[in-house]
């Protein structure tokens, strides 16, 4: 299966449509019509807590690629060898699909929990073109008070694609290291005299011996393809060649891209190729010396070839921006850019003529005209976005409440631009939902500045009577076309409908996981070791004394927070295991949690390795983030490894996760929305509790310091890479990190140190106000 869901057992679930997987990133292949899924009937059940009940036929979709690695690895090398069955079945959809009647066609998986959940009776309200917005953004332009300043003149929607064809005569002169994979006349010359590393150069004998027997090009480039990917990293000692390091990353890029080569007879040179499917090749010794590992988002390149659109669905104040930013929160953490186009933004930039509800009124022509040149403004410009190549997933917030709007949606991102398109629809029909979206976000809305709460409760309510005249639910009879998931009453229910590709599972999956119930979730690191005290890095070492003296306050500090059903999270450290011994709560330990793989580096000072390995140094101060340690991790496999914690967090109530510098880093990352360049970087000290409680769409950061002092580990990024006299190393460090406005620093007071050193663990509450 070209893009399975990534469950590790057997999937039964249909790819898309194989020209996603084929097409040349980031030009979009000719727009496929959509695959109608060739399953039929077939419906999962899934309950709220997770428990699995599939119905006789049912194909179970399966968790999306969490694997380990090397099971990721293994499984898509399996599901790559059935690339061209699958192109053949793709295509016999696509005929029969055509005319087949739309219920029938469609798979239909229902996601329902185990408490009492009626249906949603779904009626048409009308056919009215009504668009709008429910979300309130962070731009507020005062200054426009002039309805309608975007130009009513815009031409809307006339992006030109990319050309996809690259041009064979126009190779240039080429670097050797490209000789195993080029075929233009310049590289076979050059391909027959160059001898390189052994992937290379047993690649290069495939193509030489195939042309001395006449097999023909397209032959050669599957045999070369067999020859390097059948190459194991296991079997390959870290310091044979500097490339070797990327191998692991690559492999399956490669695969991907050499039967896209085989696909599409594109036999160029990679001096001639886009950046993008250059990016993809295997890495030499030359690419090694530029860019020597892969980048944020390579990674998920293959995956994501295609853009997406995801658009919301539903009436207001239903929780569309909190669910549209938090998903691209999540996407953006893995690695796949994504950004949201929320229409309220667009209306509030292009006038200010709300004055309240009767602007959404479906009578009021003027505001109706706004409405819908900004609706088209905001889709245009995820189009734009998605066209140059800078993002992956544009997330379009906004009502899309009529049959029309969707479709016009679908004209425009999947028959004019050939992306993919998958409706979130969120259906809460709970008054208290409701109400309290409505307290928590609406009333603090650019909309009702200087309005009073009562007001504001007021007309939003006529607001969503307005919207609600006209809303028309999808309708899986009349809308089978379109690829979908509904989300009742917060996650209570879900409906999947027509999913399509890997990203689109990974998007259900998470939606399903998240909630909305009040909770804090608390980071730490164990407290100092005695591996810290000697600045060695990794390592499994005990606690220092005062160690195990922040181990007590911990638990002291935990008492009195009098915390509801906390969970304790450890690694499997006994740094970290030791620092909870003493804090009454469940407690789990994760493997996921273990600390960052250090390699060959392992229990060595910086100092050391600098001398040791002094280009391996320099190279994580380079590109600290992708840098991975020989035979050991990056910060990237980080927060691969990481996802199921991410996603198994965002399940849970109340979580204490006792961890390590690196790994904390990625998961405080992925709360405060942080970039690959400043992950590595976030300020996590010893002895130190972030407290992370959400709040209408982000999340409110403490730090609390429990005061026992301890060394400083963090080494913040050098002017010189490589220097090692920056400070950080001699105590002198970064900033605490807060979110701009929302975080605070908490300086806990003397008391804890007094309970923890002999009150039995008492600890003054007041010390924390
Ligand atoms: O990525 P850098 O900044 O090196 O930080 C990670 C390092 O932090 C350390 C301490 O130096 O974490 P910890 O003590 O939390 O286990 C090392 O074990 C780890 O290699």
């Amino acid at each position: 299966m070209a893009q399975c869901c990534g469950s590790s057992s057997p999937c039964s679930i249909s790819s898309s449509a194989p020209s996603n997987a084929a097409a040349p990133a980031p030009a979009p292949a000719p727009a496929p019509a959509p695959v109608p899924n060739q399953m039929t009937g077939q419906s999962l059940l899934l309950s709220a807590a997770g428990t699995t009940t599939t119905s006789a036929e049912a194909p179970v979709p399966g968790a999306p690629a969490y694997l380990p690695q090397q099971q990721q690895q293994k499984q898509q090398l399996t599901d790559t060898e059935t690339t061209s069955n699958q192109t053949l079945s793709a295509s016999e959809k696509n005929i029969s699909g055509s005319s087949r009647s739309s219920s029938s066609g469609s798979r239909h998986i229902s996601f329902e929990s185990s408490q009492k959940n009626d249906r949603e009776e779904e009626s048409s309200t009308g056919d009215g073109h009504g668009d709008g917005d429910d979300g309130h953004g962070d731009v507020i332009n005062d200054d426009e008070d002039v309805v309608g300043t975007l130009p009513l003149s815009l031409p809307l929607l006339s992006i030109k694609k990319k050309n996809t064809l690259l041009s064979r005569s126009s190779c240039a002169p080429r670097s050797s290291s490209y000789s195993d994979l080029c075929s233009c006349r310049n590289c076979e010359s050059s391909a027959s005299s160059s001898s390189a590393s052994s992937t290379s150069s047993s690649s290069s004998t495939s193509q030489e011996s195939g042309a001395a027997a006449g097999i023909p090009r397209s032959a050669v480039t599957k045999q070369l393809v067999r020859s390097v990917t059948a190459t194991s990293i296991m079997d390959m000692p870290y310091n044979t060649s500097p490339s070797l390091r990327v191998r692991t990353t690559s492999l399956n890029q490669l695969k991907k891209t050499a039967d896209l080569a085989i696909e599409n007879e594109l036999h160029v040179c990679p001096s001639v190729m886009s950046e993008e499917l250059r990016k993809l090749l295997p890495p030499t010794s030359e690419t090694v010396m530029t860019k020597p590992f892969p980048i944020r988002g390579e990674r998920t390149i293959a995956d994501c070839t295609t853009p997406h659109v995801i658009a919301m669905v539903g009436l207001p104040a239903r929780g569309k921006t909190f669910i549209s930013k938090k998903l691209a929160r999540y996407l953006n953490w893995i690695g796949i850019a994504t950004r949201v186009f929320n229409l309220g933004e667009y209306r509030r930039h292009a006038t200010t003529a709300y004055k309240s509800h009767e602007f959404f009124r479906a009578d009021n022509e003027v505001a109706m005209a706004i409405r819908n040149r900004c609706a088209n403004q905001a889709l245009h410009d995820s189009c734009e976005w998605l066209l140059s190549g800078q993002g992956s997933i544009a997330v379009f917030d906004a009502t899309n409440s009529t049959r029309d709007r969707r479709q016009l949606i679908y004209d425009i991102v999947v028959k004019q631009h050939g992306f993919r398109l998958f409706f979130v629809e969120s259906i809460c029909n709970d008054p208290q939902i409701i109400e309290q979206n409505i307290l928590e976000v609406k009333v603090s809305s650019p909309d009702y500045l200087n309005m009073n709460t009562e007001l504001v409760v007021r007309d939003f309510l006529q607001r969503i009577e307005h919207y609600e005249e006209r809303y028309q639910p999808i309708d899986e009879v009349t809308e089978s076309h379109l690829s979908f998931m509904k989300v009742y009453n917060a996650g209570k229910k879900v409906v999947v409908y027509n999913n399509e590709g890997h990203v689109e599972s990974r998007i259900v999956y998470y939606l399903m996981n998240i909630h909305i119930t009040p909770r804090t979730i608390y980071l730490t690191r164990h407290g100092e070791s005695e591996h810290n005290l000697s600045g060695l890095i990794g390592g499994d070492s005990n606690l220092s004394a005062r160690g195990h003296q922040y181990g007590r306050a911990l638990s002291a500090f935990i008492a009195q927070q009098q915390i509801d059903g906390l969970r304790v999270w450890t690694s499997w450290m006994k740094r970290a295991i030791q620092t909870v011994a003493d804090v009454k709560a469940p407690q789990e330990r994760w493997k996921a949690l273990n600390e960052i793989d250090a390699g060959h580096c392992e229990e060595m000072t910086y100092e050391q390795i600098k001398e040791r390995f002094p280009e391996e140094f320099k190279a994580r101060d380079v590109n600290k983030f992708a840098y991975r340690y020989p035979r050991g991790e990056s910060y990237e496999d980080l927060v691969a490894r990481l996802e199921p914690v991410i996603m198994e967090l965002e399940r849970q109530g109340n979580v204490l996760v006792v961890s390590h510098q690196a790994v904390l880093r990625c998961l405080f990352a992925y709360f405060l929305d942080k970039s690959a360049d400043e992950l590595p970087y976030l300020y996590v000290p010893l002895h130190t509790v972030i407290k992370l409680t959400p709040v209408a769409y982000g999340c409110k950061v403490e730090h609390i310091k429990l005061p026992i002092d301890a060394v400083d580990t963090h080494r913040p990024k050098p002017k010189i890479p490589g220097d090692v006299s920056e400070p950080g190393l001699d105590g002198l460090s970064g900033e605490l990190v807060a979110p701009d406005g929302v975080g605070k620093v908490l300086i806990v007071g003397d008391d804890v140190a007094t309970a923890t050193n002999g009150n039995g663990g008492r600890v003054d509450a007041q010390a924390h106000q």
